[in-house]
């Protein structure tokens, strides 16, 4: 028991160390803050937590962070206007919804940081913004110039125009992606728990909280459910998703309990509150980061076992000798999935060759496209700075 005593705290200690560490070397960073944290529970906007929030960011922002704020909370501030009850059920009442509550969301937010003399922007992003690699080098230049200017972007998903086709599903998923957008080295997911559990503490009694996630194991995944909310969408699982795709390009998350007062300070300072994800070993370049999680992949292409061993373990480029087959129809530069023979993504890349090309030059000779198709682009399908093993 003693020992278990001296361990914890030793551990305790190692893991704040870390924090620190950590936290040195942040300069920019992302907030996530859920729908669970921002509405009380008659379901309106929380003014008193909105605004010790802004306190808190706004002490930050003053000490030289760069600050980006991703917000849920739109459906959940517009749905009461609608007179529809608990919750707006189709897709164009959460639309509406999402209408009359994204300005009163920003007023909430304006009026919180008008009290700190810092100003807002809100910014509503659909993820075919940012699988457009133009539109997402534009959106970062105006953030940018927000940031140089002081002021505090404020992003959400554009809800009143997005079917599921263009929809970034969540705002985790948002959160991670604006992370790799603006380069953040920190991601701080704001809920309305204390942290990641072993099991969701809503449902097992014996769950505990877990302060340090080295790696995002299977087991992590499997820990992580889904959300009891009405008001949310993503639950933990989007989370640990979350923390898994900026991890990959080398960002730690911090997930806190949002709902306690001075937490955010308390997690930026490097005490032990919430859980810390710690980033992959292995991290991924923006623009790699970008083609795996932005881009929406369109097709699949099919490689043999040999094809399949020289991409994940050597990173070279996929060759037509070693496809085997292509599915789905998707023009030159589009985003694909490359599967191995037993149909498991195992990669995902921007390919050179439209599918219909494909088809004619598989299980060739790299020096037979031109006498195939009368002309070539290269020897790759898929070129290595194009291709990313996830
Ligand atoms: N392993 C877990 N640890 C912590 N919370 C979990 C876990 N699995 C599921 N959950 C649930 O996820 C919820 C948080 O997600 P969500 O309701 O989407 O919040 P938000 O609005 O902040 O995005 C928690 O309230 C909890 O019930
Ligand atoms: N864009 C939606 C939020 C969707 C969402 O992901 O909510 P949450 O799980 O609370 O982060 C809104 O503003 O209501």
């Amino acid at each position: 028991m003693l020992l278990c005593g001296v361990f914890i705290s030793i551990f305790v200690r190692y893991n704040s160390t870390m924090r620190k560490e950590i936290l040195k070397k942040v300069k920019r960073i992302v907030i996530k803050i859920g729908s669970r944290v921002l509405t009380c529970d008659d379901n309106g906007l929380d003014s008193a937590l909105i605004g010790g929030l802004a306190g808190e960011v706004s002490h930050f922002r003053k000490k030289g962070y760069e600050i980006v704020i991703v917000s849920s909370g739109a459906v959940a501030a517009g749905r009461k206007e609608l007179g529809l009850g608990d919750r707006p059920r189709t897709i164009p009442q959460k639309q509406a919804a999402a209408a009359i509550g994204q300005s009163k969301l920003m007023r909430a937010y304006e009026e919180a940081f008008a009290g700190h003399e810092i100003k807002v922007a809100q910014l509503l992003l659909t993820r075919d913004d940012l699988a457009n690699r133009l539109r997402f080098l534009n959106a970062r230049a105006t953030i940018d110039t927000l940031l140089d200017c002081g002021i505090i972007p404020i992003i959400n998903e554009n809800d009143t125009v997005v079917v599921d086709e263009i929809k970034f599903g969540d705002n985790d998923n948002l959160s991670a992606l604006v992370t790799n957008l603006v380069e953040a080295q920190l991601l701080v997911i704001l809920t309305d728990i204390d942290g990641f559990y072993s099991a969701d503490p809503r449902t097992d009694p014996d769950a505990r909280l877990i302060h340090l996630v080295s790696a995002i194991t299977r087991e992590v995944e499997r820990a992580a459910g889904g959300s009891a909310s009405t008001v949310g969408t993503g639950g933990m699982a989007t989370k640990v998703a979350a923390a898994k795709k900026v991890g990959k390009s080398g960002v730690s998350t911090l997930m806190i309990n949002g709902k306690t007062p001075g937490n955010l300070e308390r997690a930026l300072t490097g005490d032990e509150v919430g859980t810390l994800f710690l980033p992959a070993d292995t991290s991924l370049n923006r623009r790699k980061h970008w083609i795996a999680y932005t881009l929406r992949p369109v097709g699949r292409i099919i490689v043999d076992n040999g094809a399949r061993e020289v991409l994940a373990r050597h990173g070279r480029s996929l060759l037509p000798s070693g496809v085997v087959r292509v599915e789905g129809k998707f023009d030159r530069g589009a985003c694909v999935r490359v599967c191995g023979p037993d149909g498991t993504e195992f990669a995902r890349g921007i390919a050179d060759y439209s599918s219909r090309e494909i088809e004619l030059i598989h299980g060739r000779k790299s020096g037979e496209i031109e006498q195939i198709l009368g002309y070539r682009y290269g020897d790759d399908i898929i070129h290595r700075d194009n291709l990313v093993v996830l």
